[in-house]
Parts: structure tokens; C-alpha cells; sequence
């Protein structure tokens, strides 16, 4: 069971490189001018162009209206859309049916009450994210380098596909698979030396230290 490595807010096309040759399953791109990671559609397009189907681009947005996502769609042609925001199941279910393509909603996690919304979710999103509530005077819903409680998701049972973020870094994996039993990680400030700076040795640091979670837990199920 190979675990997914999703590296995002990528802006420079030297740190893309870094990801896509450390062996990144999917490349984030975030449209969202607040934060600082946010991309221009152009560089989006030059981006976009250098994955050449080594991973599969994600477009983050939040609460984008219809206007933004066909430019996003012109200039990356994602393969995921990443919904961060307080996007709406009737609006998630509008996004698939125009755009085609899958979306991974990103649910905020701070108290188990913040699970009640997923069955709702879990019957139109193609994944979930699951991700560290941010404080209510926060400039931004995600990115902000704050785990949550991984505890939280311990019981839980989701058929769907699901990934975890918030605060990862190369020396958490581990516990947050092994709490989580998430099939997927996405780290952002994890992999910085400041914010929107992203860090060539960080990021090899991280896949690789996903890759041994990935070996550990094929070696536990196997001496079950
Ligand atoms: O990265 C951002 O700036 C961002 C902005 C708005 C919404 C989400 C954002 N990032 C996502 O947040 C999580 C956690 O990131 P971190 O590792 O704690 O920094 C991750 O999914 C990012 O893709």
C-alpha cells in the first residue's frame, strides 16, 4: 500500500523540480492571493507544463467562484481540485459536474463534533483532507504549519480516500499515519525555511521519511 506524498504550495519551478524527482504523487498549486504561496495563473501555466504527467497537479482554492475556476482549468488544467475553503456538498457537486475533474474537500479538524459534516461530503467528494482548524483571526483556512489532535481520527471509518495535513513535517509522519491510518500526507510550511519559501532538502527529507512510514506499515501488516 503506497502511500500518497502530496507536497504543496509550490512556486519556483527549482523547488517543482526537487518534488517531482524526490517522487511526489501530487504537486499542490495554491490560487488564493491572502496567502503566501499564491501563484499567478501565468506561473500556474509554466508550472503546469514542467509536471508533464510525473504527478498529478492539484489547483487549491477557496471558495473560488466559477470565473476563477475556468482560469485555473485554462492555465493548469489540474487534475484535482483542492477545496479549502467553506465550500458548500450542492456547491462540490456543481464544481465535479462543470469541471470533470475530481475534487479532495478539505475538512477542518479541531473537536470531534467537526466530523458530523463528513457523511454529507463523503457521499459527493472524491477524497477528504483532513486538516488543522485554523484560529479564528487567521488570514488563511490552511498553510499554517498547526497539527491537529490525530487521536480524533483513531476510530474512524471512511470509505473513501483520505489525506492528512497540518503541521507535518518529516519527523511527524510517522505517528500521524500510524494515529490516522490516512492513506495520504500533504505538508506545505513542513517543508520551509520561511513562509512561501519552500526548501530543496526539506522536501527530499520529506518524501523520504513518508517512504519509510510506507515500509513500516507494509512490514507490520506482513509478521501480523
Ligand atoms: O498553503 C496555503 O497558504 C493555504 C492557503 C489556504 C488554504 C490552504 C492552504 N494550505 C494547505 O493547508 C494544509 C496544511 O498546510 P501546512 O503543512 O500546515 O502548512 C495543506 O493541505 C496545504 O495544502
Amino acid at each position: 500500500m503506497s502511500l500518497l506524498v502530496k507536497i504543496c504550495g509550490l512556486s519556483t519551478r527549482e523547488t517543482l523540480q526537487t518534488a517531482l524527482e524526490a517522487g511526489a504523487d501530487m504537486v499542490g498549486f495554491v490560487f488564493f492571493p491572502p496567502s503566501p504561496r499564491h501563484l499567478s495563473l501565468e506561473l500556474g501555466r509554466e508550472l503546469g507544463r514542467q509536471v508533464k504527467g510525473r504527478a498529478l497537479k492539484v489547483a487549491l482554492t477557496v471558495d473560488a467562484d466559477d470565473a476563477t475556476l475556468d482560469n485555473i482549468m485554462d492555465a493548469l488544467s489540474p487534475d484535482i481540485f483542492q477545496l479549502h475553503g467553506k465550500e458548500s456538498v450542492a456547491r462540490l457537486r456543481d464544481i465535479k459536474q462543470k469541471y470533470g475533474r475530481p475534487v479532495m474537500k478539505a475538512l477542518p479538524v479541531e473537536t470531534a463534533a467537526d466530523l458530523a459534516v463528513l457523511p454529507g461530503y463523503a457521499a459527493v467528494a472524491d477524497r477528504i483532507l483532513f486538516d488543522a482548524r485554523p484560529p479564528k483571526d487567521a488570514t488563511r483556512p490552511g498553510g499554517l504549519g498547526a497539527p491537529f489532535d490525530w487521536h480524533l481520527l483513531q476510530n474512524l471509518e471512511l470509505a473513501l480516500p483520505y489525506m492528512v495535513s497540518g503541521g507535518l513535517h518529516a519527523g511527524n509522519i510517522a505517528e500521524a499515519v500510524r494515529l490516522t491510518r490516512a492513506g495520504g500526507v500533504d505538508v506545505s510550511s513542513g517543508v520551509e525555511s520561511a513562509p512561501g519559501v519552500k526548501d530543496p532538502e526539506m522536501i527530499k527529507a520529506f518524501i523520504r521519511a513518508a517512504r519509510a512510514t510506507q515500509e513500516l506499515s507494509v512490514r507490520e501488516l506482513s509478521v501480523r
